[in-house]
C-alpha cells in the first residue's frame, strides 16, 4: 500500500467535520471540502471547541491543537483534491449529487488514489460507476461522531479490488477504528439494515399512542441497555438525513415497512432536523 499522507473529505457537516478532526488528530494532513463556507467554519470551530476541551481535561496541550488545527485546510475547490492520496465523500445523501462528485474526482485525483463513499445506506456500485476507477472506489462507513465511534464499514461494490479494500482496512486502522467487512454493496449494509426497522418500529410505537418518546427512550436505554434510546438517536444523527435513508431503502426492497411514518415528516416539514439544529424530536 503506498504512503497515506493527505486525505480529502468531501462534506463538512455533522460527519464530515468530524472526520476530518479524527484524521489531522491522527497526523495526516486533512484538505476539507465544501461548497457552504459556513459548513467549513463551523467545522473548524467545532474542532477547535473540542480540542480546547481536551486542553481543559489535560488531555491535549495547546501546542497540540494548533498543530491539529495547522493541518485541517479548508476549501471551495474540489481541483485542489488533486493533493488528496485518499478521498472520504460525506456529502448529503443523495446519489446524483454522490455520482457527479465521483465523476469530477474522477478527473481530479491521481490514477492510484482510492475514493471512499460514507454513504449510510446508498449502492458503492452505482457511485463507482461514475468513474473510470470502479476497482479503486469503496464504501467507507463511519458512525457518528467518528471520534468516538470504533466501527467503520469497509463496502466492497460489485467492482472493488482486493488491494483496494485492504488499502481501506489499513486507513480505518490508522484511523484508530476497526474495520468490518461487508462483502456484498446492499442497501444499508450490516448496521443499518439492523438499526432503520428498529426506528421505524420506535416511531409506529409512539404514533400509535402506546408510550411517550421519553418513555420509549428510557425503557430502550434500561431494558436493552443501549447507551441512547430512539428518538435520542435519530436526533443525534440528523432527522434530515434519515429521510433519504428510508426512501433509499423502499425504493430498493418496494416493502411499505421502510416508509418515513407522517410523524417524522412532521417534524422535518417544521425545520427541526435534530440537534445539528438545536431542535428535532426533542429541544435542546
Ligand atoms: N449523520 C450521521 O449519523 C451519519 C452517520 C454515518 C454516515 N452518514 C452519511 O454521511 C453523509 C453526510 O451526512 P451528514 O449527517 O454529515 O450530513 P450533513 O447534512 O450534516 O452535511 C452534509 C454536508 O454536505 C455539504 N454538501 C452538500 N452538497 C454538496 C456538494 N455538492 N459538494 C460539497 N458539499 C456538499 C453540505 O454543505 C453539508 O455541509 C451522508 O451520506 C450520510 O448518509 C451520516
Amino acid at each position: 500500500m503506498k504512503e497515506i499522507k493527505t486525505i480529502g473529505i468531501l462534506g463538512a457537516g455533522t460527519m464530515g467535520g468530524n472526520l476530518a478532526q479524527l484524521a489531522a488528530t491522527r497526523g495526516f494532513e486533512v484538505l476539507l471540502y465544501d461548497i457552504e463556507a459556513r459548513q467549513r467554519e463551523n467545522a473548524l470551530s467545532r474542532t477547535a471547541a473540542a480540542l480546547d476541551k481536551g486542553i481543559s481535561r489535560g488531555s491535549v496541550t495547546g501546542e497540540e491543537k494548533e498543530a491539529v488545527l495547522g493541518r485541517i485546510q479548508g476549501t471551495a475547490s474540489l481541483e485542489q483534491l488533486e493533493a488528496a492520496d485518499f478521498v472520504i465523500e460525506a456529502v448529503v445523501e443523495d446519489l446524483k449529487v454522490k455520482q457527479e462528485l465521483f465523476s469530477r474526482l474522477d478527473g481530479i485525483c491521481r490514477e492510484d488514489t482510492v475514493l471512499c463513499s460514507n454513504t449510510s445506506s446508498m449502492s458503492i456500485t452505482s457511485i463507482a460507476a461514475a468513474t473510470k476507477r470502479a476497482d479503486r472506489v469503496a464504501g467507507m462507513h463511519f458512525f457518528n461522531p467518528p471520534t468516538v465511534m470504533k466501527l467503520v464499514e469497509v463496502i466492497r461494490g460489485y467492482h472493488t479490488s482486493e488491494e483496494t479494500a485492504e488499502t481501506v482496512k489499513q486507513t480505518a486502522a490508522a484511523l484508530g477504528r476497526t474495520p468490518a467487512e461487508v462483502r456484498r454493496d446492499t442497501p444499508g449494509f450490516v448496521v443499518n439494515r439492523c438499526l432503520f426497522p428498529f426506528l421505524l418500529e420506535a416511531i409506529h410505537i409512539y404514533e400509535e399512542g402506546i408510550a411517550t418518546k421519553e418513555d420509549i427512550d428510557t425503557a430502550v436505554k434500561l431494558g436493552l441497555n443501549f447507551p441512547m434510546g430512539p428518538f435520542e438517536l435519530m436526533d443525534l444523527a440528523g432527522l434530515d438525513t434519515f429521510i433519504p435513508i428510508t426512501e433509499y431503502f423502499f425504493s430498493e426492497f418496494k416493502d411499505p415497512k421502510w416508509n418515513a411514518p407522517q410523524s417524522i415528516r412532521a417534524v422535518i416539514r417544521a425545520g427541526r432536523y435534530g440537534r445539528k439544529n438545536g431542535r428535532g424530536w426533542y429541544t435542546y
